[in-house]
C-alpha cells in the first residue's frame, strides 16, 4: 500500500465538557486500507470515530479528507465522502430493509426529490454486496444483531462514501458472522474502499487489518502496521496482558495470559 492517506488526523483534541476525551491525535491512513482502531474500554475509539464524521467536532486539530479541512465541507458534502456504521443498529420505527439502506442515498438527493433509477440501482448493489437480497422486504427492527449489521453496512454503501468507518461492528455476532463481516470488508478494501474499525477481537484485528492505531487513555500508544502493533511489550504496556503468536498453517493465532 504506497497510496497517499486519504484520511488525515492533525493534533486532535476533543473534551466532553472539561472532561478531556482525546489528546493530540496524530495519524494518516491511507487510501485503499482496513485500518484497525484497538485500545481498552474507554480509551476513545468509538469518540476518535465520531470526531471523524463530525457527529462531534474537535476543540483544536484538523481533520482532513482528501486533503480538504473537513471543517470547510459541507453537512451533504461530508456525508457523500465518510459514512459510520454505529455500534448499536436497532431503530425504534419500522422501516423496511431496502427503504433503510435506500436513506444512505439521501446525500446525493434534493429536498423532497424521490429517488431515481440509478439510486434503485446502488441500493440493488448493496443489497447484493451484503448477501441481504432475501431480507429486503423485512422490518429493519425485526433483524437479528447479524442481520442488522449486514443492513447497515449496505445502508453505509449506498452512500458511496469512499470512507467507511465502524464502530465495533463484530462485537455482537457470532464467529460465522464476525468473519462473514470481516471477509465483506476485505472485498471491500479490495473494491477501493478505505475503511476504519474500532475493533475488540484483537486475533481478527492482526488477521484482517493493514495498520493498527492503539490508543490508551486517549491518546495515540502506536499507529504503524499490523505485525508491529501486536509486539509483546506493546500489549502488556497498553491492554495488561501477556501475548504469544501461535504461527499455523493457516495463519497467527494469539493466546493472551
Ligand atoms: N457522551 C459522553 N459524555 C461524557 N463522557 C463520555 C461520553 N461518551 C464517551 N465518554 C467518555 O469518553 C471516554 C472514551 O469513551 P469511548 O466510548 O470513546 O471509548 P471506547 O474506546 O470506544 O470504549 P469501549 O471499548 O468501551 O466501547 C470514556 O471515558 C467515556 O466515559
Amino acid at each position: 500500500m504506497n497510496h497517499p492517506p486519504l484520511l488525515k488526523i492533525e493534533n486532535l483534541h476533543f473534551a466532553i465538557g472539561r472532561q478531556p476525551i482525546l489528546r493530540d491525535i496524530c495519524a494518516g491512513f491511507a487510501a485503499g486500507g482496513i485500518h484497525g482502531i484497538i485500545g481498552p474500554n474507554g480509551s476513545g475509539k468509538s469518540t476518535l470515530l465520531k470526531n471523524l464524521c463530525r457527529i462531534w467536532q474537535p476543540q483544536t486539530g484538523r481533520v482532513l479528507i482528501d486533503g480538504q479541512d473537513y471543517q470547510r465541507i459541507g453537512r451533504k458534502a461530508l456525508s457523500r465522502l465518510v459514512t459510520l456504521v454505529q455500534q448499536d443498529t436497532r431503530v425504534d420505527f419500522s422501516i423496511s430493509v431496502t427503504d433503510f439502506i435506500a436513506m444512505g442515498r439521501h446525500p446525493h438527493l434534493q429536498r423532497l426529490q424521490g429517488l431515481r433509477q440509478r439510486d434503485l440501482d446502488i441500493v440493488e448493489d448493496a443489497l447484493q454486496l451484503t448477501e441481504t437480497v432475501e431480507l429486503r422486504d423485512r422490518w429493519v427492527n425485526e433483524l437479528s444483531g447479524g442481520e442488522g449489521q449486514l443492513v447497515n453496512i449496505a445502508r453505509a454503501l449506498a452512500t458511496e462514501a469512499p470512507l467507511i468507518l465502524l464502530d465495533e461492528p463484530t462485537s455482537a455476532l457470532d464467529i460465522r458472522h464476525k468473519l462473514d463481516i470481516m471477509k465483506l470488508l476485505t472485498a471491500l478494501r479490495n473494491g477501493g474502499k478505505t475503511i476504519l474499525i474500532s475493533i475488540h477481537d484483537l486475533e481478527l484485528a492482526r488477521r484482517y487489518c493493514d495498520t493498527i492505531t492503539m490508543l490508551d487513555q486517549g491518546g495515540v500508544y502506536f499507529h504503524g502496521p499490523t505485525l508491529e502493533a501486536f509486539a509483546q511489550e506493546r500489549i502488556k504496556e497498553v491492554f495488561h496482558v501477556d501475548v504469544e503468536e501461535m504461527p499455523s498453517d493457516r495463519g497467527v493465532s494469539l493466546l493472551f495470559y
